[in-house]
């Protein structure tokens, strides 16, 4: 069914963070989001799909109570490399006045963040705090993106499990894979 095997993908990949070392991570950025979020209530807003894993481990790290909404928006949309961002669902909770820790699984070249960043502050959010699992290091960040809690840096190359896919699939394979080319 799928054009792209997973098997090849698996085959020139090596693996670049294990469920532990991730494990020991995500506890980290827990404790960093309670000390700077001390006395908030932020809406936990999680960007679909890449998120999906990291939030739910994320989420049961932090003490601070949360609102869980999410966005889906995507940019990939199953390819290897980004196009132009669609909107599959904007946020429900009112945003006015909110701070919102927004939540995906990795920072690359930024648009995707920097986009619903942008629609949260043009939603009345007060202030937006970013979580990311990963983020990918190069010179081709857009500007004026970065994590303010950031789980683990990544060279430049095609990552996948743990949430990111390859072609829609591997999602759910339990560490962060790399292709080699
Ligand atoms: O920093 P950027 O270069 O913009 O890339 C980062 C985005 O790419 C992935 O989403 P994708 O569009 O693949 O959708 P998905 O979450 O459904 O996998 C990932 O979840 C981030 O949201
Ligand atoms: N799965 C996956 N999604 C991405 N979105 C932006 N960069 C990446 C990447 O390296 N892997």
């Amino acid at each position: 069914m799928t054009a792209a095997s997973l098997d090849d993908a698996l085959a020139r990949s090596d693996i670049l963070f294990t469920r532990e070392q991730l494990d020991i991570e995500i506890a980290r950025m827990g404790k960093e989001i309670d000390v700077a979020l001390a006395g908030e209530r932020p809406v936990f807003l999680t960007v679909m799909h890449g998120a999906l894993i990291f939030a739910g481990q994320l989420a049961l790290s932090v003490k601070t109570d949360l609102e869980f909404d999410y966005v889906h928006a995507t940019r990939y949309r199953g390819e290897t490399s980004g196009g132009d961002l669609h909107w599959l669902r904007r946020p429900e909770v009112p945003l006015n006045g909110r701070t919102v820790l927004l939540v995906d699984d990795i920072l690359d070249e930024g648009h995707t963040l920097k986009a619903v960043r942008d629609a949260c502050l043009d939603m009345g959010a007060s202030r937006v705090w970013l979580a990311v699992l990963c983020t990918k290091r190069h010179d081709r960040r857009a500007h004026g993106i970065e994590a303010d809690f950031n789980g683990v840096d990544l060279p430049d190359r095609y990552v996948f499990g743990y949430g990111m896919d390859y072609h829609e699939q591997a999602r759910n394979l339990p560490a962060i894979h790399a292709l080699k080319d």
